[in-house]
């Protein structure tokens, strides 16, 4: 299978040069990227007046918790959690995580979306949706014991359940990772489980740390040190590790991060809105971190859009350190695609022959992407999740002219109504 995508505005490479060319994928891959490409394909889409853009990575998301939009909005994150998101979880059943799943896919594949890091529950569920949908996904199921031992057994066997439920899936295109939640919710018994598992599986992981000032003031009080120096010292941080949040880090955790090689996912969106903080990107970027993009949850966002995303991101930096250079649009663009990519040893993110093609085709056809002055500027600035037209994950063709092709939209909103009706 071939795609030609003519005459577009390409972002391409990691230094995101706009040039105007077509772009030839065959198979999974993007194999040329020259004006006037001969060849001919299978498919030809035709792209002039639209930005062809690497796919966006959501490096922290819920995806199910699309259920959840709108149900407890305006509250501190503890409370958040435990007194209305947790009660309403342990009503959710495999049914309805699935139903949740498809109505994320939907969202991501409209949104551009081509990747995304995952944590949940039921994620062998969540994992045949993603197949359906044709993206990208890294599922991890959410672990919590809370310090009990039982819990912590039937946590371990739970995430392994899903493992080998996950890898029956047989896509590249799916891949398991580990999820202990935070370590507030996780004893070290199971951190440590966790990091030898890893290990033995060869799998990435991911965890929530020092998302708010009373986590960390919490962590401190138990154990006398900071989150990431506590996870530092039981020899759990890596490459392979993608902590989300990071918004109370001090020099020091900073440093213990970048000589760990760990990935940041931030995710300004879901920050802001539980008023956690403000990751310190400045010291985050000197050190030479790599940080990703993420949404969080859409009941903490409450959308997975990373067009809009990679706008919170720019702006809160912007107004927070009274700077206005701070968090360009380059930046943040290479946080939403290659960054992300690259903690997910993915090569994807960059538009650039050998890459895997997942792009995003964006309509620049419209009055507030005209005139188009800047490539990059107006899709961190002024473009949003509505504007794409066409997503490709895998050299596989999701949404073409901003017709689904892999998912039946209506069935999908329809299923997510009734589930939440009669669970919740
Ligand atoms: N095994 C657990 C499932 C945990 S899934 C991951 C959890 O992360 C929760 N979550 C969502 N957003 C955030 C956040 O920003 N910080 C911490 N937890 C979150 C989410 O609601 C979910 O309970 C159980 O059976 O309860
Ligand atoms: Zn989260």
């Amino acid at each position: 299978m071939s795609i030609l995508i003519k005459n577009g505005l390409v972002v391409y490479g990691e230094d995101l040069n706009v040039v105007n060319a077509d772009v030839l994928i065959e198979g999974n891959r993007i194999a040329k990227v020259a004006k006037n490409i001969r060849e001919g394909a299978d498919t030809v889409i035709d792209a002039s007046g639209r930005v062809v853009s690497p796919g966006f990575v959501n490096l922290h998301t819920h995806s199910p918790m699309g259920l959840l939009r709108g149900l407890a909005d305006d509250l501190p994150l503890m409370e958040w959690l435990e007194k209305h998101i947790w009660p309403r979880e342990a009503k959710l059943t495999r049914e309805a995580i699935k139903a949740g799943a498809y109505l994320g896919a939907l969202e991501m594949i409209k949104t551009g979306t081509t990747a995304f890091l995952d944590m949940y529950f039921h994620m062998d569920a969540v994992g045949e949706a993603v197949l359906e949908s044709g993206l990208r996904g890294y599922l991890g199921y959410g672990m919590i014991d809370l310090g009990d031992p039982e819990r912590t057994e039937k946590e371990v066997k739970e995430a392994l359940r899903e493992m080998r439920e996950i890898e029956k899936l047989e896509s590249d295109r799916i891949q398991f990772v580990f999820g202990p939640h935070a370590p507030y919710t996780c004893s070290l018994a199971l951190l440590k489980e966790v990091r030898k598992l890893a290990d033995e599986h060869g799998k990435l992981i991911t965890i929530h740390v020092s998302e708010t000032m009373s986590e960390v003031g919490r962590i401190q009080e138990r154990y006398g040190k900071s989150p990431v120096v506590l996870l530092d010292d039981i020899g759990f941080l890596g490459k392979d590790v993608i902590i989300a949040h990071g918004v109370w880090l001090d020099s020091r955790d900073v440093q213990i991060l970048a000589r760990n090689g760990v990935t940041v996912a931030h995710n300004p969106g879901s920050n802001m809105k539980l008023a956690s903080g403000v990751m310190p990107i400045g010291k985050l970027l000197n050190a030479g971190v790599n940080i990703g993009l993420g949404t969080d949850g859409s009941a903490s966002n409450n959308n997975l859009d990373m067009l809009e995303e990679m706008k919170l991101a720019a702006l809160l930096h912007k107004v927070h350190n009274l700077d206005p250079t701070i968090a360009d649009a380059s930046t943040v663009f290479r946080m939403a695609t290659q960054n992300g990519a690259r903690a997910l040893n993915l090569k994807a993110g960059v538009i650039k022959e050998g890459y895997l093609a997942d792009i995003a085709v964006i309509d620049f056809n419209r009055p507030h992407l005209r005139p188009i002055n800047n490539v990059v500027s107006h899709l961190v600035y002024s473009a949003n999740g509505n504007d794409v037209e066409t997503t490709i994950v895998d050299g596989r063709i999701l949404m073409l002219d901003g017709e689904v092709l892999t998912l039946d939209e209506e069935k999908v909103l329809e299923k997510a109504e009734k589930v939440v009706e009669s669970l919740l």
